[in-house]
């Protein structure tokens, strides 16, 4: 179609020569001009060539026979052309509106991120007036301390000038009433000793007229009494039935008396073999009728704990993993020979004090279903002479057992020491000879269990009946953990957490605290470790809310720990050398310097070779002393 408005045909050449069609030439180009006449007609010129053929193709539209069609098509393009410039109008429309919305959520944006901004702002603003009103009310407090304390201070030290001035007081009043006493005193003496002075003759002459007195009274009594008998005597003597009947009468006399007191003696030591405890053994776990009737409550409590299953022998006992095997061996073995009414063998336990030997017996008792008495070495000495019978007592009273007895002897060297020491008496000799006589064959009956401190003083008799040998020795680092652990649960955790007690715990990590003071109380005997749990509990309950904290247990350990050390320094050279130096050279020098109060729990413990140094070098002062 482009043919119909002409303008993809080639543009002709402006020419000079007239047009086919017979029309007017477009213009006549003037000859001869100037160039810038020339120039000057050039604005003016009109190029009509278009408008020319335009008017051709009209003219050519007209005559043919498509005019109409064309006319159509090119209407149609027209409207083609109009919904296409609709439709960009539109898209420049929505283009418009999606700027718009654009524009809205940068809007909102910003004012958001203004928003937020502004928040944080207040926020800060808000925290920062919270800080400063805490300082301010923190400045107030130690302010307030400080007065307190200062107000306190001047209290007490008035008190304490107040008390000064008592006590000055009431020693210058003593003073003043002892010295009006000796004066009075004095002043009685001298009146007494005058007026003895002056009634001298008149008392010599009452205590002579008294002697003479008595002196009658008691001839007279001779007299009378010698007239009686000699009258009594003679009148027995002609008559001979009387006489014959008077010394029947006495003889019968005097058998009734000896049988009865040797009857009553065989019933009452059968009694009291049966019945009674004797006298040596300081406890026991057997019922006894005259144990009932004195303390019936602890009585029938044992009596309940005995009717419960067995225990575990090492129940509670801490001690280290070596030693609780050996143990736990021997308690199998016990258990069997009671079941199966065997020979029991013969036990010697020694190490420090405190260590669990006690303990560990009672538990092996109950474990193999046997009863079991403690007597102590000690008590022996003092029984003097009868120190043989109350062992025999002893024995007859524990071979009358049906369940067999473990009989545990605490401090067993202080009388089955060695019989050639010079220390022994006779007594204790005679003693240490009947304890060998009632020992000398095994026993389905009777366990013995020696504990000791010093075994190497034992009697080499004594020596030969033992037939296994426990050291039990001072807990290590693990062992003082465990027993802390066990004794915190067990006297403060547990009164707390029943809630019945006035004692509370504060909130910190128990188990942290107890690695910690388990590095600080090396040395100390599972014994010691008990009485630090029974410290807390008492501190506990002496706070004024009964509340125990952290730093409390940490200075009741401290504390513990410093006497411990100061009791080790008191042992004397002999107790050093015979007994503890393999304990003593684990513990850590006690500095007097240093208060140990003072450490806090975060100091680092010794390394390994300090302690190696300071384990040396108390050898050698042991090896000096
Ligand atoms: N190994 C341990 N495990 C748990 N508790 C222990 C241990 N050792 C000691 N104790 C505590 O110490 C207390 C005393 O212990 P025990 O009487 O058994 O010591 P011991 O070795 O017999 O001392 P001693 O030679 O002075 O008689 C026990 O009742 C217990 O509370």
């Amino acid at each position: 179609m482009s043919w119909l408005f002409g303008y993809s045909r080639p543009q002709q050449p402006p020419s000079d020569e007239p047009p086919a069609n017979g029309g007017e030439p477009a213009a006549a180009a003037p000859v001869n001009l100037s160039k810038a006449e020339k120039k000057a007609m050039e604005a003016y010129r009109f190029d009509s060539s278009a408008l020319e053929r335009a008017a051709q193709a009209a003219r050519e539209l007209e005559r043919s026979r498509h005019a109409k069609d064309a006319l159509e098509i090119s209407k149609l393009q027209e409207m083609t052309r109009q919904q296409e410039q609709m439709a960009k109008i539109k898209e420049y429309e929505a283009a418009i509106e999606q700027s718009k919305v654009e524009q809205k959520r940068v809007d909102y944006e910003e004012r958001r991120k203004t928003l937020q901004e502004e928040t944080k702002q207040h926020q800060m603003r808000a925290q920062y007036q919270d800080q400063l009103a805490k300082t301010r009310y923190e400045e107030q407090l130690l302010q307030h301390q400080k007065s307190q304390d200062e107000i306190l201070r001047k209290q007490e030290e008035s008190v304490a000038k107040q008390e000064a001035l008592r006590r000055a007081t009431i020693e210058h009043e003593m003073e003043l009433r002892e010295k009006n006493k000796l004066k009075a005193i004095e002043a009685e003496a001298r009146a007494k000793a005058k007026a003895d002075r002056e009634n001298r003759d008149i008392t010599l002459e009452q205590i002579k007229l008294k002697a003479a007195e008595n002196r009658t009274t008691i001839l007279e009594s001779i007299q009378t009494a010698g007239s009686v008998i000699g009258t009594g005597l003679n009148a027995l003597v002609t008559d001979w039935d009387k006489t014959l009947a008077a010394a029947g009468g006495l003889s019968l006399l005097a058998l009734g008396v000896y049988s009865a007191k040797g009857a009553t003696s065989v019933a009452a030591r059968f009694l009291e073999a049966r019945i009674g405890k004797p006298t040596l053994v300081n406890e026991t776990s057997r019922f006894s009728l005259l144990e009932a009737v004195k303390h019936p409550i602890l009585t029938i409590s044992r009596a309940v704990s005995n009717f419960k299953k067995p225990t575990d022998a090492l129940g509670g006992v801490v001690l280290a993993p070596n030693l609780e095997r050996r143990l736990r061996d021997i308690a199998i073995a016990t258990k069997n020979t009671r079941m199966n009414k065997g020979f029991y063998r013969n036990l010697l336990m020694y190490g420090p004090p405190g260590t669990g030997k006690t303990l560990f017996s009672k538990k092996l008792a109950k474990h193999s279903g046997m009863e079991y008495a403690i007597m102590t070495g000690g008590d022996v000495a003092p029984m003097g002479k009868h120190a043989v019978a109350a062992i025999h007592k002893m024995f007859d009273w524990a071979n009358t057992s049906r369940k067999g007895v473990l009989l545990f002897i605490d401090e067993a060297d202080a009388f089955l020491r060695k019989r050639s020491s010079e220390h022994i008496s006779e007594d204790l000799r005679a003693a240490l000879n009947a304890f060998l006589y009632r020992t000398s064959d095994q026993s389905s009956r009777i366990m013995l269990v020696l504990a000791s401190n010093t075994p190497q003083q034992f009697d080499s008799a004594i020596n030969d009946r033992l037939d296994k040998m426990i050291e039990f020795g001072l807990p290590g680092l693990e062992e003082r953990e465990r027993l802390i652990r066990l004794y915190f649960d067990k006297f403060v955790l547990q009164p707390a957490s029943q809630g019945k007690r006035r004692l509370n715990v504060d909130q910190f990590d128990y188990s942290l605290l107890c690695t910690k003071l388990a590095e600080r109380t090396a040395g100390m005997s599972g014994r010691a470790l008990s009485k630090l749990g029974v410290a807390w509990q008492a501190a506990a309950y002496a706070s004024d809310d009964g509340r125990l904290t952290e730093q409390m247990c940490i200075d009741i350990c401290d504390d513990a720990v410093q006497d411990h050390r100061q009791k080790m320094e008191w042992l004397s050279v002999e107790e050093k050398s015979r007994t503890m130096i393999p304990y003593l050279l684990d513990l850590p020098p006690l500095d007097k310097e240093t208060d140990v109060k003072k450490a806090t729990i975060t100091e680092l413990p010794e390394t390994k070779e300090e302690r190696k140094t300071k384990k040396k070098t108390k050898e050698v002062e042991l090896e000096k002393l």
